[in-house]
Parts: C-alpha cells; sequence; structure tokens
C-alpha cells in the first residue's frame, strides 16, 4: 500500500492524478518527463505540466464498481479514496469502510431500502464485514462486543455540519432499539423515548445555518443502558456547549432556534396569550430576513412539537411554563434603552420598550422594576459593601443579552433533564453503549469563538479515537463513523487523512 508522500516510480506511460482548481483531483496520463517535471495529457483532453513530487499514482486495477473498504485500495491517497467514494456515491452504495471506520457520504435523498426491518434482521449477528458497509453493522459491532466481553462500547459520530451525523445517530439508535428492546407491553419503552426525544430536542436545539436547514446546535452523547440479558434498562442524554449567540444574534440566511418561529406560528389564541406576533417584529428574529423553512410548516410544527411533549412525558403546566419563557425571551430583545437622568445611565427608550418590559416581567412573574434595574444596573460585591451602577444604553443591552442566553440555556437544559427523568435511569446497568453527536465542524470567512470550541473539541475527539484505537483491537474499541456531504468532501478528507 502506499501512502500520499510515499515516493512512486513515475515513468512515461504511468497513469497519475494531478491536483486541479476546479474539480480537486484530475487523472491523465504523462507523456514526457523533464527533469523534475512531467508533462501529462488529461483525460478532459488538456495538457498539464507538473512537478514529480506533486504526481500521484492511479491504480489501474481497482475494480469499476470501487472497493467497500478502502484498505484494499492499492493506494490509499486523498484522490484514490475520493474517486472510490465517488464511483460508490454513484451506484448509491453510500457507505465504505476503511478498517473499522465507517465513511458515510449524505445521500440527500431518502433511501427507505437499506434502512427497513428485512435489513436489520440481516445485519444482526453478521461478521463485521461480511455484508456490505453499513450503520448497522457499526451498532451491531458495538453490541456484541459488550455482550460477550461485559464491556461498554462508544460510538463517535463525527463529520461537517450537514454531513448527515444527526441522521446517522438516528439509525443507530433504532438498529439498538431492534437490538436490545423490548416487546412493547404496557406504556412505551425507554428506546421509544429516547427515539420520540428527538423532535422536542431538535425544536429547541436546532436551527437552519448556510449548510444545514436542521444543524443541531449542540454536542450529544445518548447513553444506552443495558441489563445482564442485553436488555435496554435505560438511557440518558447528555448535551454540550448549545450555541448560546444564536438567541441574540442570526446571520442572513441563517435562522434563530426553531422554537421561535413555531410559537410565533402556534393558533391564533396561544399568540395572543403570549403576546406575540408576525416574527419580523422581534429584534432577536429579524436580523435575517430568513423566517421561513422550504417545505416546513412552523404551525404544523408547532402542534407536532406539543405532541412530541407530551409524548416524552412534559405536564401541560410544564409546557406552558416553557412556552412562556420562549416568548418572554422575544419580548426581552425588545427592550431598547436610551439614556437616563443621570450620567452613564439608562431607561427604556420609549413606549414600545416598556410595553415588552412589561409582558417579559408578566411572562417571567417577576418584578417590573426588578427586571428593569436587573438591566439597567450592575450589582458588585465587595468585601465593604454592594454597590449598585448603573448602565449605560450599550452596557444595559449587552446585559439584556446576556439575560436572554443565560435563560435559553437553562431552559435547554431543564429540558433535557425532564426527558431524562422520564426516560428513566438504571442505576444497577453495567453495560453502555454510547453514541456521540457532537455538531460538525465549520469553517466561514469569520470564525468566532464558538466555532473554535466546536472545531477543537473535534480535532480533540479525533485523536482521542485514534489513541484508543492504536491501544485496542476492533471489538473493544471505540468505533468511528465519519460522515460528509459530497461538497465538502474533499476539504474533510484532508482533515480525516491528516489525522488517520
Ligand atoms: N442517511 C441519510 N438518508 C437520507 N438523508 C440524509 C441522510 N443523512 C443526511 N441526510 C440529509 O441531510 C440533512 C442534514 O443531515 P444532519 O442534520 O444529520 O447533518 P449533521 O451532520 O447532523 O449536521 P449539523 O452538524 O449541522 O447538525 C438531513 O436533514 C437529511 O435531509
Amino acid at each position: 500500500m502506499c501512502y500520499h508522500g510515499t515516493p512512486v516510480n513515475i515513468i512515461v506511460g504511468s497513469h497519475v492524478w494531478i491536483e486541479d482548481p476546479e474539480v480537486s483531483w484530475i487523472d491523465g496520463q504523462v507523456s514526457k518527463i523533464n527533469g523534475k517535471d512531467a508533462e501529462i495529457e488529461t483525460t478532459n483532453g488538456k495538457k498539464v505540466v507538473a512537478s514529480l513530487s506533486k504526481i500521484l499514482p492511479k491504480d489501474m486495477e481497482a475494480p469499476p464498481g470501487g472497493v467497500d473498504d478502502m484498505t484494499k485500495l492499492s493506494y490509499l491517497h486523498e484522490p484514490g479514496v475520493l474517486q472510490n467514494l465517488k464511483i460508490r456515491y454513484e451506484l448509491n452504495e453510500i457507505y465504505t469502510y476503511t478498517g473499522n471506520i465507517l465513511i458515510a457520504i449524505n445521500p440527500f435523498q431518502r433511501l427507505p431500502h437499506i434502512y427497513g426491518a428485512h435489513m436489520m434482521h440481516q445485519y444482526k449477528g453478521a461478521p463485521f464485514g461480511e455484508l456490505s458497509p453499513h450503520v448497522f453493522a457499526v451498532a451491531d459491532v458495538a453490541y456484541r462486543a459488550m455482550i460477550h466481553e461485559g464491556k461498554s462500547n462508544s460510538i463517535l459520530v463525527s463529520g461537517e455540519s450537514g454531513a448527515g451525523k444527526t441522521e446517522t445517530t438516528k439509525m443507530l439508535m433504532q438498529y439498538l432499539a431492534f437490538l436490545g428492546g423490548r416487546a412493547a407491553t404496557e406504556g412505551r419503552t425507554v428506546e421509544q423515548q429516547v427515539l420520540e426525544s428527538n423532535p422536542v430536542l431538535e425544536a429547541f436545539g436546532n436551527a437552519k445555518t448556510v449548510r444545514n436547514n436542521n444543524s443541531s446546535r449542540f454536542g450529544k452523547f445518548v447513553e444506552i443502558q443495558f441489563d445482564k440479558s442485553g436488555r435496554i434498562s435505560g438511557a440518558a442524554i447528555r448535551t454540550y456547549l448549545l450555541e448560546r449567540s444564536r438567541v441574540c444574534q442570526v446571520n442572513d440566511p441563517e435562522r434563530n432556534y426553531h422554537c421561535f418561529y413555531l410559537l410565533c406560528n402556534a393558533p391564533q389564541e396561544e399568540v395572543e396569550k403570549y403576546k406575540l406576533g408576525n416574527p419580523r417584529s422581534f429584534h432577536y428574529l429579524n436580523q435575517s430576513k430568513c423566517y421561513e423553512l422550504a417545505d416546513v410548516s412552523d404551525a404544523r410544527e408547532y402542534l407536532a412539537t406539543r405532541r412530541a411533549m407530551d409524548i416524552v412525558g412534559i405536564s401541560q403546566k410544564d409546557q406552558e411554563a416553557i412556552f412562556r419563557v420562549v416568548a418572554a425571551i422575544l419580548h426581552i430583545g425588545n427592550i431598547e434603552f436610551t439614556k437616563g437622568k443621570e450620567v452613564d445611565s439608562s431607561i427604556p427608550k420609549d413606549d414600545t420598550a416598556k410595553f415588552h418590559l412589561k409582558t417579559t416581567a408578566e411572562l417571567l412573574m417577576c418584578d417590573i422594576d426588578a427586571l428593569e434595574d436587573a438591566l439597567c444596573k450592575r450589582v458588585m460585591i465587595t468585601p465593604e459593601e454592594v454597590i449598585k451602577r448603573s448602565l449605560d444604553p450599550q452596557s444595559a443591552a449587552v446585559s439584556r443579552d446576556g439575560l436572554a442566553k443565560t435563560l435559553y440555556s437553562r431552559l435547554f437544559d431543564w429540558l433535557v433533564d425532564k426527558i431524562n427523568n422520564s426516560i428513566g435511569q438504571d442505576p444497577n446497568s453495567k453495560c453502555l453503549i454510547g453514541v456521540l453527536d457532537i455538531y460538525g465542524f465549520e469553517s466561514f470567512k469569520s470564525n468566532s469563538f464558538e466555532q473554535f470550541c466546536i472545531n477543537f473539541t473535534n480535532e480533540k475527539l479525533q485523536q482521542h479515537f485514534n489513541q484508543a484505537k492504536s491501544q485496542t483491537t476492533l471489538h473493544t474499541s471505540s468505533l468511528l463513523i465519519a460522515v460528509f456531504s459530497v461538497c465538502d468532501m474533499i476539504k474533510s478528507f484532508t482533515c480525516l487523512l491528516l489525522t488517520a
């Protein structure tokens, strides 16, 4: 096997790959060699001169349909890997192994025939590698290793935003539910509850981004606990790094968290109860001109979310309270400030700001003067005394946004706790399978500190996986699923090869 950078004897007539600014890599045949350069006739009819050190050999013996495990490739270099995935993707084969890593390419279309019950039966107990690469095979290895060796396993799903991590996680959960699920006797089973909690988590933790209309803006580790006989006995959802800044700041063409738009499109009596209306009238939503999602009705989604909340055991009273906080956050965002009488002080700007202040206090059931004070003043506690200092309008707006972000992230954590309480944990469970769906790496023209944290976390996890992999065998290690969308494949692959 030849890795990127290993010198290979390139001679006149060799079939090679060279980098191309438009299509990433292009293949061709060497027609001349002059010292350190080679002239290549590319398959798209061009003549290109390239340095020999930048030319990679092309495997001419690779099967026309590609290989299902990339360790079988003669050259495991970037163009070889990409070509193999491309060939398979064109044949609707979205999964490929690289040893015990599963690469998944986002098909951007439903492929029900590869996820049905008959497929689950086929993969159950089948030795890894015997059947075509599949996400079910990875879950099956994890489950069998847990049963036979009594050890917990984790599956790490990694990839860029929009690549398909959350969808892949859902397939994993469905397969684990199939393997370890109980026959539904009375009430709902643990696995049903975990799967049903998705719409609730997505309503509050997902948003439209440039890359993905339903992007998870938090990391999620789902822990499925099993009893001695391999049946699911409990589960816990742990969430990380909710993107707080989105609550107050959204850029075109993105949206804030789905729940804000759902509530603005709730039945009329609800909208009136919370004194809401058109999303365009709220500062936290109208910084972006995107209010609707293609093919999605926020009004219908609101009702679906309420139903999902019923299913996961959130009472009507709690649901009311949740949406009161969501509405309050929108009103908080509309409290504008102007200079007060004293130097560097602030007061609500006008009657509109006062209306939103009053509504926020009503919704949060707190004292309006205390709320105004909390926004317009800063309390400093020193060993000697408590000092209250006025804030100028700009600082009051910062303090307002801080309150909105904290309220939202506490609400999200509370929701996750509520879901976990309702699902129930098994304190006696000895084994678990964890599925980590961390939110994907992102790279924009200008990247915020949050992007840095996301990308750093992804790098760290990849490193951790590599270490775990080098120390253990397939059956006891963490398992990795790397997901890609075709447009990001090239960039992502560079990352994968660098870290693999
Ligand atoms: N296996 C699949 N089958 C069908 N569609 C898929 C599949 N995987 C992904 N998709 C499509 O791609 C979209 C984005 O996928 P997903 O939300 O899972 O990405 P993600 O990697 O979790 O992104 P983010 O990091 O932004 O949350 C999905 O809404 C779905 O339309």
